[in-house]
């Protein structure tokens, strides 16, 4: 099956955060694409990655980027799919920047923003799947089952000192 969830990123180093997008997704069974896509650096390639998802089959890109982190806003000013943001944790401000840059869009392109790293580019992954769970019931049960075993391994262990 050709791929439903694209994930971008401005640059290679974004990868050890956006490679937990692609993890879950991959846990999910949902078909995905990952590419190094920069609003900045190949804005060309962006605007054509952007106007030509719909047709190529994507039903919701995940961008993350950090800094200045443009790449998920005009994404979203360049297609009708869900744009969903991840602020990737920078070096020099911890990543507060990214979100401020992907969170504050004016009123009429919206970008689904999640939490800075890690837990963003998880989430990401886990609201894509509710997003295609209405069109694809086994992604819907995917994600129920994980939640369900994320639920039972918590009262598995309840005891906070073993590791
Ligand atoms: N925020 C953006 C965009 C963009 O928004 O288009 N392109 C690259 N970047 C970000 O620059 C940071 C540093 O990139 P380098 O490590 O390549 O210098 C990365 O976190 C990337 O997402």
């Amino acid at each position: 099956m050709s791929a439903l969830v694209g994930v971008i990123m401005g640059s290679k180093s974004d990868w050890a955060t956006m490679s937990h997008t692609a993890d879950m997704l991959e846990r999910l069974g949902i078909p995905h694409e990952v590419q190094v896509v920069s609003a900045h650096r190949t804005p060309d390639l962006l605007f054509q990655y952007a106007e030509q998802a719909e047709q190529r089959g994507l039903r919701v890109i995940i961008a993350g980027a950090g800094g200045a982190a443009h790449l998920p806003g005009m994404c979203a000013a360049k297609t009708h799919i869900p744009v969903l943001g991840v602020p990737v944790q920078s070096s020099m401000l911890s990543g507060v920047d990214s979100l401020l840059s992907i969170v504050q869009m004016p009123a009429g392109i919206p970008v689904a923003t999640l939490a800075i790293g890690k837990a963003g580019a998880v989430n990401a992954a886990l609201l894509a799947a509710g997003i295609l769970g209405h069109e694809f019931p086994q992604y819907q049960n995917a994600l129920k089952k994980f939640r369900e075993d994320q639920t039972q391994t918590v009262l598995d262990n309840p005891d906070p000192r073993d590791f």
